[in-house]
């Protein structure tokens, strides 16, 4: 029987956090993958979906800025083989980086026995602590020909650009997909089961976004849900709870995601789970103290994103050497949106300033007027500053733009280091640039 300090179940990017750092402090280290070194990030989430949203971007900003009468179309064959050639070989560097700092890597399914055993491929592994780091995955729904279903996974690796594609779910997936698909050509429907898009962010901006993608050709229906699909010798037949019908040519769920714990025999290790995700303290540890649990399969009270797993993992990876003694504290939040145009918002948002005006005040500022919106006709462009009111500091903020989510970090390091009017006009940065807009935007 193989023995090590730690077993990591799970090599995607929240295990990645831990195992290296344990790794660093010394500790002999296992991790166990099932399916894709680099998990949901690399081979379903953001890696694929970067990719194409770039030539989707470039579409735009082509279409936008040339004047040219036509716009060339996305070779959706050629961009999908260059996409899987990035996602292959990230995700064979993200093994590779395991092997090469000295941790193990076992490529196969892992079960508890005890709370300090694991198997995996009928091999029994043993180890002081455990993590779990196993993710999540696509909610599903049941209803008449659901079969025909796909996960926005699907999509991010398709081969090919559905005709008609219709979209379950108006969150955070759905925008960069119907953006995308938008982009690219395929006629698009986004049925969102009640009135609300992107629950979170700022719905004044929010329905700027609907509107925008709208304008485009993009149908939302909002208020009904997919009741029966059937199958037709020109796609698919949708029918919906209010009765409508359309047709199209392929279906994809993104209406969140459940934690990855039904088949790893949980109950053997003393480990209690909800519908939440595996439950966990403020020091990730499961109801068995010698388990931890991160990332997407964790019940942490935390936004399911990537930066948070990482961040869990890190915190985990330290605990395992010393008992921090302390709770996880997590940063200010910064999310972002892939849509065309982004969303991104960081820190106190508009809806808790909103709920709060006596402490909050809400300052917008149109940047459509500043050069680097003008240059990109990004003429929607906007930002909505949170004032404290008893300080006067920035403590929030949310940007509707093409380049939202470079601004929003830009943003989150102003308000994180309290950076007054006149400290930053003190620095010296190149110019024209979104970074130099701050001078005049930064109240
Ligand atoms: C389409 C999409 C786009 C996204 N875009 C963003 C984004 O832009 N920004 C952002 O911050 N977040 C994004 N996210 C969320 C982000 O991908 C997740 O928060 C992140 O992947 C969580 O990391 P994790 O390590 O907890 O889980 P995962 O990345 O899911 O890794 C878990 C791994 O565990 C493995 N595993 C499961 N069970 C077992 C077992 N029993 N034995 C062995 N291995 C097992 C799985 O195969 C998987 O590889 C996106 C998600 C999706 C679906
Ligand atoms: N940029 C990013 O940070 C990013 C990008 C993609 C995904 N993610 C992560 O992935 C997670 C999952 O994203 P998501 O978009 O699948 O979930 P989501 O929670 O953002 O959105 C799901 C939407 O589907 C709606 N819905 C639920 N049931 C429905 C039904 N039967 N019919 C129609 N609509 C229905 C919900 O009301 C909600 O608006 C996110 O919570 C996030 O953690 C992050």
């Amino acid at each position: 029987m193989s023995a090590f300090d730690v077993i990591v179940i799970g090599g995607g990017v929240g295990g990645a956090g831990v195992a290296l750092k344990a790794q660093a402090h010394g500790l002999k280290v296992a991790v166990i993958e099932q399916r894709d070194w680099g998990g949901t990030t690399v081979n379903r989430g953001s890696t694929p979906k970067k990719i194409l949203l770039a030539a989707a971007e470039a579409h735009r900003q082509f279409r936008l800025t040339t004047f040219a009468a036509t716009t060339p179309a996305i070779d959706w064959a050629k961009l999908a083989a260059y996409r899987d050639t990035v996602v292959t070989q990230t995700a064979v560097n993200f093994k590779a980086r395991f092997q090469a700092t000295g941790v193990t890597t076992y490529e196969g399914h892992a079960e508890f026995t005890d709370s300090h055993h694991v198997r995996v491929n009928g091999q029994l592994l043993q180890a002081d602590k455990i993590v779990i780091a196993t993710g999540a995955h696509p909610f599903e729904l049941s209803f008449p020909g659901s079969q025909w279903v796909q996960h926005s996974g699907s999509f991010f690796r398709s081969e090919q650009l559905p005709v008609r594609l219709t979209i379950l779910g108006a969150g955070i997936i759905a925008m960069a997909i119907a953006s995308i698909a938008n982009e690219a050509g395929a006629n698009v429907t986004v049925v969102q089961h009640d009135a609300v898009a992107l629950r979170g962010y700022d719905p004044e901006l929010v329905a700027r976004l609907v509107a925008d993608l709208k304008q485009r050709g993009v149908i939302f229906r909002f208020n009904d849900e997919v009741a029966a699909l059937a199958q037709t010798n020109h796609g698919l037949q949708v029918t919906t709870r209010t009765n409508a019908t359309f047709e199209t040519d392929a279906v994809y769920t993104a209406l969140g995601r459940t934690a990855n714990v039904a088949d790893l025999h949980l109950e053997q290790a003393g480990v209690i789970y909800t519908s939440q995700g595996i439950q966990v303290e403020e020091q990730l540890q499961t109801t068995q103290s010698s388990i931890y649990a991160i990332g997407d399969c964790a019940a942490a009270g935390v936004p399911k994103l990537a930066n948070y797993a990482i961040y869990q993992g890190k915190y985990v990876g330290d605990s395992l050497v010393a008992p921090v003694g302390f709770p996880i504290k997590y940063p200010m939040p910064v999310t972002a949106v892939f849509s065309l145009p982004r969303l991104a918002q960081a820190g106190v948002t508009v809806l808790q300033a909103q709920a709060e005006p006596d402490k909050y005040q809400i300052k917008e500022k149109s940047l459509a007027h500043w050069l680097n919106y003008q240059r990109q006709h990004d003429d929607q462009a906007r930002l909505k500053l949170i004032i404290n009111r008893q300080n006067q500091l920035v403590v929030g903020a949310e940007v509707y733009s093409a380049t939202a989510d470079e601004l929003i970090n830009e943003l989150a390091i102003l308000i994180q280091q309290r950076v007054s009017v006149a400290r930053l006009h003190d620095l010296f940065l190149a110019y024209p640039s979104v970074a130099t807009d701050l001078y005049g935007i930064w109240v």
